[in-house]
């Protein structure tokens, strides 16, 4: 759909360089989805693997991260592969809802009500980011961290159009539940892609 350099905004590679490829298509539907114009499969331009691999290279980023739509609706395993080979580290931000492929760095799992993750994706998730839209969203994040790896970081990120309301609670609860951390949208603060 598109492909910017930026940094990444969100969760723990918070502040670094990254180059974004977002993929057309997502099934999942959230009322409150940031990118619904991701969601069809058709009308965004198409790029061959040799060129957005060389538009990453050239951009001089250590980082890229796969986004979308829903990345994993897509077989990812020749692009991160052909990243990797570049020595660029790949990325992925994801809801689980689709099969996993790819070769990847760092997994951000982000699951959704709208469409569960999959199983297969919570023990090798790195990162589980759970948007806080209203209150129940702490309980119901804690079922996921319940399942994910000792070893993964845990977000709390505030639905954008409720971080007025819920960004308070949020803290106030990661404040009695220390393995928590705050995840700010700080792209949307500071006005980049
Ligand atoms: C647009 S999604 C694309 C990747 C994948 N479909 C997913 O949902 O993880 C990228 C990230 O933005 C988050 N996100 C989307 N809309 C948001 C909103 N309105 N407020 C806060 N986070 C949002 C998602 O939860 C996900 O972590
Ligand atoms: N700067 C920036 N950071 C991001 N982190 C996750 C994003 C996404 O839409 O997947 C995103 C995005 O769209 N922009
Ligand atoms: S899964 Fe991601 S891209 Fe799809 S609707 Fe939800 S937030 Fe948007
Ligand atoms: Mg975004």
């Amino acid at each position: 759909m598109e492909h910017f350099y930026t940094i990444q905004g969100e969760g723990f590679h918070q502040g670094r360089a990254a180059y974004f490829v977002r993929l057309g298509g997502c099934d999942v539907g959230c009322v409150w989805c940031d990118v619904k114009d991701s969601w069809s499969f058709d009308g965004h331009p198409m790029m061959p693997l040799d060129t957005i691999v060389s538009t990453i290279k050239a951009s001089n980023t250590p980082l890229a991260v796969i986004t979308g739509g829903e990345p994993l609706m897509h077989n990812l395993d020749e692009l991160t592969a052909a990243i990797q080979k570049e020595g660029i580290a790949t990325n992925i931000e994801t809801s689980g809802s689709s099969p996993l492929s790819g070769s990847w760095d760092w997994i951000c799992l982000s699951p959704k009500k709208f469409k569960a993750p999959l199983p297969e994706i919570l023990p090798v998730a790195n990162e589980l980011k759970i948007i806080v839209y209203n209150k129940s969203d702490f309980a119901w994040g804690e079922s996921f961290a319940a399942q994910v790896a000792d070893t993964c970081k845990l977000y709390l990120q505030p639905e954008w159009s409720k971080a007025d309301a819920m960004t308070p609670l949020i803290v106030e609860y990661i404040k009695q539940n220390p393995k928590w951390e705050l995840s700010l949208q700080i792209h949307k603060y500071i006005n980049v892609p």
